[in-house]
């Protein structure tokens, strides 16, 4: 998804809205005297060696410009292409002569080195890489007309696509596409990451994503506060405290996890082994008695306990060092009664499945438990449509931790974490569609157990947990996404956890 390149810098960790890029823009040309034209120069310069770098067979440039500075880059790209003897068309969307300012200067300088610029009326099928210099960050309104028609007429065909700053059509705020959106194989993003390439329709746009700050001073940063937090397991593998040469299982938390109805058995099991896989010393699962007696036969390390009634629960509180409710409950008497008896107890708690429907006909406010909704269950607790809650995942999380407290995990494409804190809600940016697979969501839950069990916060268990489960999928995903299934993403955590995934 994202490779280092020359003349590209590692993914920041900070994402930002198009006005907040904009800001940073303005502070780099007024505060440090950076003139917009040579920002615009180095954007095209790095956009055409990614090109270059990632394409090196390429001799033949379509790129489609809009009228915006965005397609100042692109003219800044077809001037560096000729010159480096490449075959390029220009293909102007809009009229040409409403570029102004530094894009103006760019098309000039096209020009003067003897490139043309023709209307976009249809792509030219000789191509071996289209670069979309359309729209970048300001995309104000939903794409038509011609724009439409060369945005659909990019998505149909086969030749790989370079995105400039973002795939035109997509909202650079919301990742939502407005009309259509280019489906890049690749983006150069500049000078600050967009949120919207992280969230909505941004992962399936983007392509592998490249950065470059454009060699802007570092402080120029300091003066924006950032809008979304961009996680992943580089970053937070430093979170889990290496093992103390003492230590013995009591000192690794003993986790309780809650649920397994009757036929149900397996999301408990998954999350059990998870559990066990992240590093907890102990784990316990209290399940209905029907199939207690053997569901730890394929995993001798966890323990059982069958549990007829919730006063059962009793001595196994006792003994836990965080609680997670939901695989398998069910939603009959036997699961609400559980849920209950859990619900206030004050321990450290982890919400999923089918507590979090349970939660959702009875809301209640619990300031320090760890809530993992999927969409679907995040509709429940919100009274909303699923559509809604995926047409504005961040607000959607905001709304769920402003209503339920404690940290809210909602899960997806691009799974988002916010703790009501000060600091920006997270993104990660880690996993793939592979770990859309029956119990990645209980791998999940007694992950995040695990580590909240290990003494770390709520926040900072959710954070490291979601990413270790992102990039455990990634992991597996290496033999393929298609077929992945929960098991894999457990047989991944000990070589990820412990640093040796590249043994
Ligand atoms: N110093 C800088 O600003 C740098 C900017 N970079 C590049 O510039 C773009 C941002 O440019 P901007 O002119 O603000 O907007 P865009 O070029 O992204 O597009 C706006 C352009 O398109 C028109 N427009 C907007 N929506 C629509 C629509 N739905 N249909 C038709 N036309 C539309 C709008 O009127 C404008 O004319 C940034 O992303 C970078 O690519 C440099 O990279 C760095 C320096
Ligand atoms: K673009």
């Amino acid at each position: 998804m994202t490779r280092s390149m020359p003349d590209t810098d590692r993914l920041p960790h900070a994402l930002y809205r198009a006005e907040q890029v904009r800001n940073l823009d303005r502070t780099a040309i007024e505060d440090f005297d950076i003139p917009g034209i040579e920002l615009m120069n180095r954007a095209g310069a790095v956009a055409f060696r990614c090109l270059r770098d990632r394409w090196p067979a390429a001799r033949r440039l379509t790129i489609l410009t809009g009228t915006g500075n965005n397609g100042g880059d692109g003219y800044v790209i077809a001037r560096l292409a000729r010159a480096a003897g490449l075959t390029v068309r220009l293909l102007q969307l809009g009229d040409a002569e409403r570029l102004r300012g530094d894009a103006a200067v760019s098309c000039m300088a096209y020009r003067n080195a003897g490139g043309t610029v023709e209307p976009c009326s249809a792509l030219p099928r000789e191509t071996d890489v289209y670069v979309d210099a359309i729209f970048g960050r300001g995309l104000e309104r939903a794409v038509e007309a011609q724009w439409a028609d060369a945005v659909m007429a990019l998505n149909g065909q086969r030749a790989p696509i370079l995105a400039v700053d973002m795939p035109s059509g997509l909202h650079s705020d919301t990742g939502r596409v407005l009309g259509v959106a280019v489906k890049a194989s690749a983006t150069v993003s500049f000078i600050g990451l967009k949120q919207g390439l992280f969230i909505g329709a941004g992962p399936e746009h983007r392509g592998d994503l490249y950065f470059s700050a454009l060699e802007i001073p570092a402080t120029v940063y300091s003066r924006e506060i950032l809008s979304l937090r961009r996680v992943d397991w580089d970053q937070q593998r430093a979170s889990l405290a290496p093992r103390s040469r003492v230590a013995h299982k009591g000192d690794c938390g003993h986790v309780l996890l809650i649920g397994g109805a009757p036929g149900m058995s397996g999301a408990l099991r998954l999350a059990g082994e998870a559990a066990l896989r992240t590093g907890a010393g102990l784990v316990t699962l209290a399940t209905h008695p029907q199939h207690a007696a053997w569901l730890n036969l394929t995993r001798p390390e966890l323990m059982v306990a069958a549990v007829e009634c919730p006063e059962a629960l009793g001595p196994l509180v006792e003994r836990a060092d965080v609680i997670a409710i939901g695989p398998g409950l069910g939603r009959d008497d036997w699961g609400r009664q559980l849920w209950a008896q859990v619900r206030d107890l004050g321990l450290p708690l982890v919400v999923d499945a089918d507590a979090l429907s349970l939660l959702a006909e009875m809301p209640v406010y619990g300031p320090d438990w760890i809530l993992t909704p999927h969409p679907g269950e995040a509709a429940r607790l919100l009274q909303v449509g699923v559509r809604e809650i995926e047409q504005d995942r961040l607000e959607a999380v905001r709304v769920l931790q402003e209503r339920y407290g404690g940290t809210a995990v909602l899960k997806g494409a691009g799974t988002l974490i916010n703790d009501g804190s000060q600091r920006p809600p997270a993104v990660c940016s880690d996993g793939n569609p592979g770990m859309a697979t029956a119990g990645s969501g209980d791998v999940l839950t007694g992950m995040v157990a695990a580590l909240r069990g290990q003494g770390m916060d709520a926040d900072a268990a959710a954070t490291a947990g979601v990413c270790l489960h992102a990039a455990a999928g990634d992991f597996a995903a290496r033999q393929g996404e298609r077929g992945l299934i929960a098991s894999d993403i457990i047989a991944a955590l000990r070589p990820i956890a412990n640093g040796i995934e590249g043994m």
